[in-house]
C-alpha cells in the first residue's frame, strides 16, 4: 500500500478515477468515427458491433486518462463493463490498465474475484502474472494491474492466495467490507449470535489478514471496500481497522459525500482513497456544452475538459473536508 499511499501524498489528492465505459457514458460519435476501421480488421460480421464499441472504449479511457493523470494518483477500471462485450472488451481493459500505468497512474483492478482456495489460485493470476515457459518461467503480467478488489464471502482459503500473490508481486488487495449498495445490508447488517454484526466481523478478518504486511506507513498490503454511503459505520470501521487502508466507492453518482467520508480517514488525513466513476467519465453529459453534430474529436475534448473539471472539483471537495 505504500505506492498508492505516497502516489496519493504526491497528488495530494486521496481520490481515485473510475473507468467504468458504457454505450450511454461514450459518446456515439466516437464509437461511430470507428466503423471503417473494424469493418476493415474484423473477419466475422457479428463481432463489428462488440469491436467497434471494444475501440471506442479504449479510445474514450486513453483521453480520460490524458486528462486527469496529473490531478490523481489512481484509477479504476471495472472488469464488468469491459467483459459485458466480451474478449475484444478484455483486451481493452488490459491496454488502459497498461496505458494508465505508463502515465505514471497506480492501477486498482475491480475485479471482485474470490473461490474455493484452488480456482483462487488462478485468480491471483492477475496479481502473480502467468508462467511463461518461453522466458525462462519469468511470470508475464498482461494485465497490469497494482491492486485488485476481492470477495471474501468464502472465508481464509479465498484469500490466501491473493495475500500470497500480493506479497510476492509487491501489490495489494481491497476486501469488500461494508458495500455501498442498498441491498448490502440483507447480509452485511446480519446479528451474529456472539454479537456484532457480519461485516464487523468481516473487517475483523481483513485487519488479521494484513497483519503480516504492513508497510512503511502503517498500512498493510490488504485493504477494505467501506461505501461512501455509509459514513457512521465508515468512520466506525477506521477506528476498529487501524492498519486497513480504505477504497470508499459510493462519491456522487451513489450519493456519498465529501463530508460524509471524512470519518474514515485518519488524523493526518490519510488511510482512505475515495472512487467516483460515472460522476468523472459522464461528466461531459451534464456540461450542457454537448451537440449531436460534434465530430468525435470535438466530442472527445468536451468529454476531456468535463472529466478533468470534474475531478478538480472532486480534490478540491476532499481537500476541504478531509484535510481538517
Ligand atoms: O461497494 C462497492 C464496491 C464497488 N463499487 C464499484 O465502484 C464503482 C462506482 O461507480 P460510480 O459510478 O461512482 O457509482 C463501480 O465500478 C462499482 O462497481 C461500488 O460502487 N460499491
Amino acid at each position: 500500500m505504500d505506492r498508492l499511499i505516497e502516489a496519493i501524498e504526491n497528488a495530494q489528492n486521496p481520490s481515485v478515477v473510475g473507468l467504468d465505459p458504457t454505450p450511454a457514458l461514450v459518446p456515439p460519435q466516437v464509437v461511430a468515427s470507428f466503423a471503417d476501421e473494424v469493418r476493415d480488421s474484423v473477419e466475422d460480421p457479428a463481432e463489428i458491433p462488440a469491436a467497434q464499441l471494444a475501440v471506442a472504449y479504449f479510445e474514450f479511457n486513453r483521453t480520460i486518462i490524458d486528462a486527469v493523470a496529473d490531478i490523481v494518483p489512481a484509477v479504476k477500471p471495472q472488469i464488468a463493463m469491459y467483459e459485458a462485450i466480451g474478449p475484444a472488451g478484455v483486451d481493452v481493459y488490459t491496454m488502459t490498465c497498461e496505458y494508465a500505468q505508463q502515465q505514471g497512474l497506480y492501477v486498482l483492478g475491480d475485479i471482485k474475484r474470490g473461490d474455493i482456495g484452488s480456482t483462487a489460485a488462478a485468480y491471483a493470476g492477475h496479481l502473480s502474472g502467468v508462467a511463461n515457459a518461453d522466458s525462462g518461467n519469468e511470470p508475464f503480467d498482461p494485465w497490469h494491474e497494482d491492486a485488485v478488489t476481492v470477495n471474501p464471502y468464502l472465508g481464509t482459503d479465498g484469500i490466501t492466495p491473493f495475500t500470497d500473490a500480493a506479497a510476492a508481486a509487491d501489490k495489494d488487495i481491497f476486501v469488500l467490507v461494508r458495500t455501498s449498495n442498498p441491498s448490502s445490508k440483507e447480509l452485511q447488517e446480519l446479528d451474529l449470535a456472539d454479537g456484532g454484526k457480519l461485516y464487523e466481523r468481516v473487517a475483523d478478518l481483513v485487519e488479521g489478514w494484513g497483519s503480516g504486511s504492513i508497510g512503511r506507513h502503517g498500512y498493510s498490503r490488504v485493504g477494505a471496500v467501506v461505501g461512501a454511503t455509509h459514513p457512521e459505520e465508515g468512520a466506525a470501521l477506521r477506528e476498529r481497522m487501524p492498519h486497513t487502508f480504505f477504497l470508499v466507492p459510493g462519491y456522487g453518482a451513489q450519493g456519498g459525500t465529501a463530508a460524509g467520508v471524512a470519518g474514515m480517514f485518519d488524523a493526518d488525513g490519510s488511510g482512505a482513497i475515495v472512487n467516483s466513476s460515472r460522476g468523472i467519465i459522464g461528466a461531459w453529459k451534464k456540461t450542457g456544452e454537448y451537440r449531436d453534430d460534434m465530430s468525435a474529436n470535438e466530442a472527445l475534448a468536451l468529454a476531456a475538459s468535463a472529466a478533468r473539471k470534474a475531478a478538480q472539483d472532486m480534490r478540491d471537495d476532499l481537500r476541504v473536508n478531509v484535510y481538517r
